[in-house]
C-alpha cells in the first residue's frame, strides 16, 4: 500500500481502504412505505479494497474549523466550501464514477465536514479496487473509507459506533463496509451484529460483468416478478403461476459458519435478489452454469448482481474453478478472492513521515 502522507504542495494526507462485501444470505421482504425493503442478510468482507485519500486543498486546510488537531501546518485555505473540492477517481470502472456531490464519498465528507463546522476545502482521491455497479458495494466501501480518513483528518476522533451511524445515513450496505469481518443485518441492511465465531476462511471466484446494474431497478424487477407470482424466465402456466421462492432463517447457515467445512456452508446460500437480477441480465445464467459446471460448490448472483460468486472448498479449488471459467469467455474479468476480512481502516497517516499504522487488513 503506497503510503501518501503527504500531497505534492506538502499538504496532510490521510488514506483508508474499505472492502468489497457480499451475502452469504440476503433474505428480501416486502417493499416498506419508505421505498427500501426489510433484509435479512448474513454479509461478509472479502478481500478486496477500495482505497480513498482525504487531503487538505492548496497549503493545509486543516487548521480551518474544527480541524485544529490533525490538520497540517500553514495558513490553511478557508471559506472555499465543498464545491471546490477535487474529486478524482482511479482504476477499472472509474469513468463510471461521478465526480461531483452525488460521488459517496464525497458525501461521506461533507457529512463529517458540517458536523465539524469545519469549511476546510478537502480533496478526494479514489482508487477503485471493487467492480462498479457490480453488487459488491463498491460505492458503500468509497463511503465507509472516507468516513475513516476524514474523521482521522478533521480530527473528530468519532468512535466505530459513531462512524457506523453516520454510514448508515449515506446508504445501507455503508456500515458493515465500516465494520468488516462477518455480520447479521437487519433493518434495511443498516443494523448490525457481529457473527464472531465465523472466522473459517473461504475462498470465493468472482466473475465481473460486462455492465452494472442499478440496485434500485433489481429490487424493484423483485417486487414486478412477486406480484406477478411467476418464474422469472414467464415458464409457469396460466393458472399454475408458483410464487417465487423466499430464503428462509438463517440459524443453519450461522451454525455452518461456526464450523470449517466449506461444502456445508455452501449448500446453505441464498439470495433473494437472484431470479430478479437474472430477469434483467439472463445472460448470467450461463455464468453461473459455467462456475457450476467447473466443479465450484456453488454458485450464485453477488447481491444486486451482476457479478457471480464460486464458492470453492480451498484456494487451490478456487485457482482451478478461476481457470475455466475465464477461458469460457462468460466473464469480463474473473477474479479468486477470500473472506472474511476487517472493515474500514487507516492505512497511511503519519504526519511525521515515518511507518503506516500497521493496521492489519486482514483484521485477525
Ligand atoms: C443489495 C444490497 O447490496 C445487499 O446488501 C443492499 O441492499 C443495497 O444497499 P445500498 O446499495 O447501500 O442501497 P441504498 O443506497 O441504501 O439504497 C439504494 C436503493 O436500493 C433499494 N433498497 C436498498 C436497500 C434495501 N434494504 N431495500 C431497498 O429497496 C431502494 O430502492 C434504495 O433507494
Ligand atoms: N464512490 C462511488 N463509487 C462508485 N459508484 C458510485 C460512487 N458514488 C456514487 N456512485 C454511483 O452509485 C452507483 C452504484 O455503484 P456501486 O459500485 O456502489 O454499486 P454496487 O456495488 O452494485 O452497490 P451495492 O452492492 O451496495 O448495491 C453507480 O452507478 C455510481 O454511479
Amino acid at each position: 500500500m503506497p503510503r501518501d502522507v503527504f500531497t505534492p504542495d506538502g499538504a496532510r494526507a490521510v488514506t483508508a481502504v474499505a472492502p468489497a462485501k457480499i451475502n452469504l444470505h440476503l433474505g428480501v421482504g416486502d417493499a416498506r412505505p419508505d421505498g427500501y425493503h426489510d433484509l435479512l442478510t448474513v454479509y461478509r468482507a472479502v478481500d478486496m479494497w477500495e482505497r480513498v485519500t482525504v487531503s487538505f486543498v492548496g497549503d493545509g486546510g486543516g487548521a480551518s474549523g474544527a480541524a485544529g488537531r490533525g490538520g497540517a501546518s500553514g495558513a490553511g485555505a478557508r471559506g472555499a466550501g465543498p464545491d471546490d473540492d477535487e474529486i478524482t477517481v482511479t482504476g477499472p470502472g472509474a469513468p463510471q464514477v461521478p465526480t461531483d456531490r452525488t460521488n459517496l464519498a464525497a458525501r461521506a465528507v461533507d457529512l463529517l465536514r458540517e458536523e465539524a463546522g469545519s469549511d476546510a476545502r478537502i480533496a478526494i482521491r479514489i482508487h477503485k479496487g471493487v467492480p462498479v455497479a457490480g453488487g459488491m458495494a463498491g460505492g458503500s466501501a468509497d463511503a465507509a473509507a472516507a468516513l475513516v480518513a476524514t474523521d482521522r483528518l478533521l480530527g473528530l476522533g468519532l468512535g466505530r459506533a459513531a462512524l457506523e451511524e453516520r454510514a448508515a445515513r449515506l446508504g445501507s450496505d455503508v456500515p458493515f463496509c465500516v465494520r468488516g469481518g462477518t455480520a447479521l443485518g437487519t433493518g434495511r441492511g443498516e443494523e448490525l451484529a457481529t457473527l464472531l465465531h465465523a472466522r473459517a476462511e473461504q475462498h470465493v471466484v468472482v466473475a465481473l460483468a460486462d455492465d452494472g446494474l442499478s440496485t434500485p431497478r433489481v429490487f424493484a424487477e423483485l417486487d414486478r416478478l412477486r406480484a406477478e407470482r411467476v418464474e422469472p424466465e414467464g415458464a409457469a402456466r396460466a393458472g399454475a403461476a408458483r410464487s417465487l421462492p423466499r430464503a428462509g432463517g438463517v440459524e443453519p447457515l450461522v451454525e455452518a459458519l461456526a464450523g470449517d467445512d466449506p461444502a456445508a456452508v455452501a449448500a446453505l446460500l441464498a439470495n433473494d435478489l437472484e431470479p430478479a437480477a437474472l430477469s434483467l441480465r439472463p445472460a448470467l445464467r450461463k455464468t453461473l452454469r459455467t462456475g457450476q459446471e467447473a466443479g465450484a460448490l456453488h454458485g450464485m448472483v453477488s447481491g444486486s448482481g451482476p457479478t457471480c460468486l464460486f464458492f470453492c472448498s480451498d484456494r487451490d479449488h478456487a485457482i482451478a474453478v478461476a481457470a475455466e471459467i475465464s477461458e469460457s469467455g462468460v466473464a469480463r474479468e474473473v477474479r479468486v478472492t477470500r473472506g472474511p476480512v476487517g472493515g474500514a481502516h487507516i492505512v497511511s497517516d503519519d504526519p511525521s513521515g515515518g511507518a503506516g499504522t500497521g493496521v492489519d487488513p486482514t483484521g485477525k
